[in-house]
């Protein structure tokens, strides 16, 4: 706890428990516990220092990241951690790296790809660190269209063994994290070829460095792909490049779960959906959406604290200066993200409830609801990651200059976070298999089949294609019932004038794709609506502690009212609402705003977050700042010397060649 808190007056004006309102983050008062354990554990070890990330050189950086993770293993054996510790410690060193792929993607694959048998052999090698592995599916030629890879794996019934072999320059995998530099093994997706027939893509383990002294097996060519974005931020993680030169494999590295191939060649495919080969991607998905909620909280909770020590301008009669919180622009531009990092948290705790749910099913054989995981995952991994990525650098403008600096931490933050966007699936490409989904259950409502889960709503057609808003104050759109039958309406109606205008083309794939960019908005409006329905849903839940009930409802309604407001023109060209009413929803959320201002630092000390782990001068608990800034700049290494290096050779001539040039005059 800090000393001096200059943050103490803020916190005495909150309306609510924070004890509490970590519980309802955490989701319970035993994640808080551990949480907070483990944050502590990282924040005092020496080894896990972060604050001069973005000073090292790439192979610094590279090699702190494995010395970070050798010795957080360490530690996790020491302490005899459990997994969902082992897991949050890992969170809090807060340094990418390789290990997040190894238990992050290798060993999911192997456990929903794999047979009993396989799981058996593998896992416990990975589980020990006797094999360290990565997801190689990308390649140079493609990402997104996985159907489109080009590395095949050939079965040979003459020594029962598949060829993995690279044909082309654009087969060669690219970008898997953990491959450059420090995995021993892969899962590596490619075609499989037997008996002449090219049957698809499908897993298979390979083993691609010796285990001995990590040099690559024969006809194995792989390395690092190159710096990235940023200083520090995402550079830590050494994603590669891997080319097959016919590297033989024993038959039952493939993953034979879904299919398999017999010793004589034969293939055969278990009853099963195909899909179920993208079922790392899903797992990894929602995964990134609890992900986002983390992010985005990290920042905003930064951009809050700063903004209550800030002060810019006086009073008019010279009294003192006015915290830049105060000012009605900074709210509406940062309490949206904040009620944003709310929104996310829940849903994304939901969304790790369906994802249980569907799994147990397919384990009972149970295929109904793969479509509502796929669609759910797809879309709310892109709407969250969009949002948190922009919300990332929008806190970092709220920060004004000093957001700008890396000891803001801002800058790496966004570095490492806006690849988000783009890997376990490109957003605008998630977001049009959600739009092909939608489209799926418009077209199946005339034939009276009830659409089931997140898209039951649709069900309602007749009612919500001309339902019309009945709010007549600012104060009725606090009623969730109004909150939810706009959202409902709007993302309905927009669905169906889609699917009008597709039927109108000459065929539904080029209806599809000339109204590609109307039907990712129709998938976002149907993705925000899962998002609002969840907090209201949260919110009507018992939740305990003085006013936390409260301060969430003020919360959804911020992030629906919000949404509303920046969609405006949604909600009114489907004529779910008036001109009058999108007013009365602004005058709405500019009430809330006011609302929120005083709970506004106690709400983001409820994320429970160490300053370690949050690594910003900007964001300290204490609300410290100017010292704090001030002794990082010296610790910059251009300030190691009074004069810089290259003074001699640069600069002493220039200025001496003008002295002379003047004393000539
Ligand atoms: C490792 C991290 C661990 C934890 C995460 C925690 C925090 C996150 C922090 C950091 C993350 C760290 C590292 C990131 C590592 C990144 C890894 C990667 O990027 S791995 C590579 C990921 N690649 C992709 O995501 C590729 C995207 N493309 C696809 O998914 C598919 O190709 C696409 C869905 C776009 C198209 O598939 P295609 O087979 O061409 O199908 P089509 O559109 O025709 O659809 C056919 C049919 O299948 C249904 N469907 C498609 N996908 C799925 C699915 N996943 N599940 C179920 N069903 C699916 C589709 O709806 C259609 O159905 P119908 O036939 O219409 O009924
Ligand atoms: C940091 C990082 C880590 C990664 N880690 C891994 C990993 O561990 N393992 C792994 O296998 N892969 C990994 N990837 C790869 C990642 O999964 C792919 O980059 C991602 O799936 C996007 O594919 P792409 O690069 O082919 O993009 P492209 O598909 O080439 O996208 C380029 C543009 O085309 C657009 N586009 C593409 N298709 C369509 C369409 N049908 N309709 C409309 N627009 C379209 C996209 O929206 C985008 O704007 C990683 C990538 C990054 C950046």
């Amino acid at each position: 706890m800090a000393e001096v808190d200059h943050l103490a007056a803020e916190r005495a004006t909150a309306r609510f428990d924070v004890e509490e309102m970590k519980v309802a983050w955490a989701g319970s008062r035993h994640a808080v516990h551990v949480a907070d354990r483990m944050a502590r554990l990282v924040a005092s070890d020496p080894v896990f220092r972060k604050d001069n990330r973005t000073m090292l050189s790439r192979k610094e950086l590279f090699k702190d990241t494995l010395r970070k993770a050798a010795h957080a293993w360490k530690r996790i054996v020491e302490l005899r951690l459990t997994e969902e510790e082992a897991d949050l410690l890992r969170q809090y060193v807060d340094q990418p790296g390789y290990v997040d792929l190894h238990w992050g993607m290798f060993v999911p694959a192997i456990k929903g790809q794999g047979t009993e048998e396989q799981q058996h052999k593998w896992l416990p090698l990975a589980y020990k660190f006797q094999i360290i592995g990565c997801y190689a599916q990308t390649e140079l030629g493609h990402g997104s269209n996985v159907q489109g890879l080009e590395t095949t794996a050939t079965f040979d019934p003459k020594t029962d063994e598949f060829v993995i072999h690279s044909p082309t320059l654009t087969s060669s995998k690219w970008w898997p994290g953990g491959l450059g530099k420090a995995s021993t093994h892969a899962v590596v997706y490619a075609r499989l070829i037997t008996e002449g027939k090219d049957y698809g893509i499908h897993g298979f383990i390979v083993q691609l460095r010796s285990l001995e002294d990590h040099s690559p097996l024969p006809g194995v060519t792989l390395g690092d792909i190159g710096g990235k974005f940023g200083s520090g931020a995402y550079n830590s993680m050494d994603n590669g490049v891997l080319r097959f030169d016919h590297v033989r494999i024993p038959r039952d590295q493939m993953l034979m779960r879904l299919s398999q191939v017999t010793r004589e060649g034969k293939y055969v495919h278990s009853n099963v959906p195909k899909q179920l080969l993208y079922g790392t991607m899903v797992y990894v998905r929602q995964s990134i959406v609890a992900d986002a909620s983390k992010a985005l909280s990290r920042a905003v909770c930064i951009a809050v604290r700063y903004s209550a020590v800030r002060k810019q301008f006086g009073s008019q009669d010279g009294g003192p200066e006015t915290q830049v919180l105060n000012y009605k622009t900074q709210q509406s531009r940062l309490f949206p993200l904040l009620a944003s990092a709310y929104a996310f948290r829940f849903v994304g705790d939901w969304l790790n409830w369906l994802y249980t749910d569907v799994t147990q099913k397919l384990e009972a054989k149970d295929f109904s609801t793969l479509q509502e995981a796929h669609a759910c995952t797809a879309g709310l991994k892109a709407v969250t990651t969009s949002v948190t990525a922009d919300a990332i650098e929008e806190c970092r403008k709220l920060c004004g200059g000093h957001g700008y600096l890396n000891s803001s931490g801002l800058p790496e933050l966004f570095a490492v976070y806006v690849p988000a966007c783009t890997y376990e699936g490109d957003n605008v490409v998630l977001l049009l298999q959600v739009a092909r989904i939608l489209m799926k259950t418009v077209s199946q409502l005339a034939s009276g089949k009830q659409p089931v889960g997140t898209m039951a709503y649709m069900g309602k057609v007749q009612y919500l294609m001309q339902c019309k808003s009945a709010v007549s104050s600012a104060e009725d759109w606090l009623n969730p019932d109004a909150i939810q039958e706009a959202f409902e309406a709007r993302a309905l109606r927009m669905a169906v004038n889609c699917a009008q205008n597709i039927s109108q083309a000459a065929s539904q794939e080029e209806g599809f794709y000339e109204r590609s960019p109307d039907l990712l908005e129709a998938a976002v409006a149907h993705i925000q609506l899962i998002i609002v329905t969840k907090f209201i849903e949260k919110v009507h839940q018992e939740i305990p502690g003085h006013g936390v009930k409260e301060q969430l409802q003020a919360l959804c309604n911020v992030y629906a009212l919000y949404i509303l407001h920046k969609h405006l023109g949604d909600f009114l060209a489907t004529g779910c609402i008036t001109p009058r009413q999108g007013a009365l929803a602004n005058e709405q959320l500019g009430k809330l705003y006011a609302q929120v201002r005083p709970n506004a630092v106690a709400l983001v000390d409820a994320f429970n977050y160490t300053d370690h782990y949050l690594g910003s001068v900007l964001g300290r608990y204490d609300g410290d700042v100017y010292p704090a800034l001030y002794e990082e700049a010296w610790k910059d290494p251009l300030n190691e010397t009074v004069v810089p290096e290259g003074y001699h050779e640069y600069l002493r001539p220039l200025i001496k060649q003008q002295q002379l040039k003047l004393s000539r005059l």
